[in-house]
């Protein structure tokens, strides 16, 4: 089948290239020309583990193109999955602007019966408006359907998630559509939701959200651990045994990140403060993950003799999670802002991310804590797990390490002669 994926961001291009891998012609649109350039010679203009080797494969063999016209690209495929951004708006909720100017110029251009796709996050009642916009601009009635296809893939580890997903989810009102959508995934082992389209989308956000809180559960309760005395770590694998509970999304860290979690709870809230059915939980998730980096703060005013005002601070980190070059919401940028507030002075690495226009920013991890008061870890990427502390402590004023993800040994730091501060990780 012939498929085209509109927007070429982290979940276009993972959609696109998996579909490619299940034997299935597909174009990539996008309005950004530099990047459907660097895709069509095989580059990925992201950073993306294992992304970069598939769309190599998938150029060469012409199984994928990619191209800037909406105009011959609508026309000529009847299949067409949204994959535009979503971001948050001023109030919280989800702006639609981007999904808006889609459907607009699919209703412009679209020519025979086409299938409209949204993959793209986006609220409840958005089919409805997609539905409007496309049949707004029709110049002459044309048949269309519309389905909610949610994405719950991760940045990171994209290509395994869109290629095993735990499900799929197909949501619309028309028999046509579903088998249609349904035979594009055929090759796929795993279960197939069918509903309809509002509980699709409903579904998406009801995910993310339950994710959200499960993290915001345990930073909480990590605090309590913090001043008992008790690891979280032991605690998560307690709990996460259960199977009820399940071990994911229980990492006590600075907090949840990123391009969805934060803008996805928000718009949640937002439809449903709308329709005047509070989510109160979720009131709270938000509420203690903007708490977290406070706690943290305040963590390193207490360890440090003095407080952070004027001290040297080396940041280990900058993209919101280990395996991305996305720093969109990154609570490492969340802590540096604080620590800028409180006259701190910061120095700052990471392995894939380049901030050095905005921020001081070194290439390796010697020069990153060299005369710093203390070193703190803010993103989970391996190269972090081995670093030679040994080597690093005599380039240090001050031997402190705050370890925002738990990812090392309290005792071997200890026995290294490190002041240690993780999150309840004893
Ligand atoms: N990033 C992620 O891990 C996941 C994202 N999502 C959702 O998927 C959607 C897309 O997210 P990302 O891929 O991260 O976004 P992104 O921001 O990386 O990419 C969106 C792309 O759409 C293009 N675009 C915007 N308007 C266009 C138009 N009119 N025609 C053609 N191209 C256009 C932009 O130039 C950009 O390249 C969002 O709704 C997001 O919430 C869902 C699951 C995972
Ligand atoms: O809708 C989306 O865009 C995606 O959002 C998340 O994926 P992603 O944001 O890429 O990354 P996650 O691995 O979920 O991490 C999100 C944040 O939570 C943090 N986190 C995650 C897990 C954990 O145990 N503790 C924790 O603090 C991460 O460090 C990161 O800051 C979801 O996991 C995906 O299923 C979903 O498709």
């Amino acid at each position: 089948m012939k498929i085209l994926i509109i927007g070429t961001g982290y979940v276009g291009t993972t959609t696109g290239l998996i579909f490619c891998e299940m034997g299935h012609q597909v174009t990539g649109l996008d309005l950004d020309d530099r990047k459907i350039q660097a895709l069509q010679r095989g580059e990925l203009y992201f950073f993306e583990p294992g992304l970069e080797d598939l769309l190599i494969k998938h150029v060469q063999s012409q199984r994928i193109s990619f191209t800037s016209n909406t105009e011959m690209a609508i026309k000529s495929h009847d299949v067409i999955f949204i994959c535009v951004g979503t971001p948050q708006d001023l109030d919280g909720s989800a702006d639609l602007l981007y999904v808006k100017n889609v459907a607009e110029a699919i209703g412009q251009y679209m020519n025979s019966y086409k299938v409209i796709v949204t993959k793209s996050t986006v609220p409840v009642g958005t089919a409805e408006l997609v539905t409007n916009w496309i049949k707004r601009q029709q110049p002459v009635p044309i048949p269309f359907d519309v389905v909610s296809n949610p994405e719950f893939l991760r940045e990171g580890s994209a290509l395994q998630d869109a290629l095993r997903p735990d499900r799929i989810i197909i949501g619309t009102e028309s028999e046509k559509a579903r088998t249609i959508i349904k035979e594009l995934y055929q090759n796929f082992q795993c279960p197939i939701v069918e509903t309809n389209l509002k509980a699709s989308e409903m579904i998406k956000y009801a995910a993310n959200s339950f994710l959200a809180m499960k993290i915001s559960y345990i930073n909480e309760l990590a605090r309590l651990c913090d001043k008992l005395g008790i690891n979280v770590n032991d605690v998560s694998t307690g709990i996460g045994l259960d199977h009820r509970i399940g071990p994911h999304f229980l990492q006590a860290g600075m907090g949840y990140g990123g391009s969805c979690f934060p803008k996805d709870v928000s718009a949640l809230l937002q439809t449903a403060r709308q329709h005047d059915s509070p989510l109160s939980i979720l009131e709270k998730v938000v509420e203690v993950n903007k708490d977290q980096s406070v706690y943290f703060i305040e963590k390193m005013n207490r360890a440090i003799e003095g407080g952070v005002k004027h001290k040297t601070i080396a940041v280990l980190g900058l993209a919101f999670k280990a395996n991305t070059d996305d720093t969109r919401e990154s609570p490492s940028l969340q802590l540096i802002e604080h620590l800028l507030q409180a006259q701190a002075v910061i120095r700052t690495h990471d392995p894939v991310v380049n901030m050095a226009s905005k921020l001081p920013q070194f290439s390796t991890i010697p020069e990153t804590v060299s005369d710093s008061d203390a070193v703190i870890i803010c993103t989970d990427w391996d190269d972090y797990k081995t670093l030679d502390w040994a080597a690093l402590k005599p380039l240090m004023k001050q031997p402190i390490v705050f370890d925002g993800r738990n990812m090392l040994n309290r005792a071997e730091m200890e026995t290294l002669g490190f002041f240690y501060h993780g999150i309840a990780n004893y």
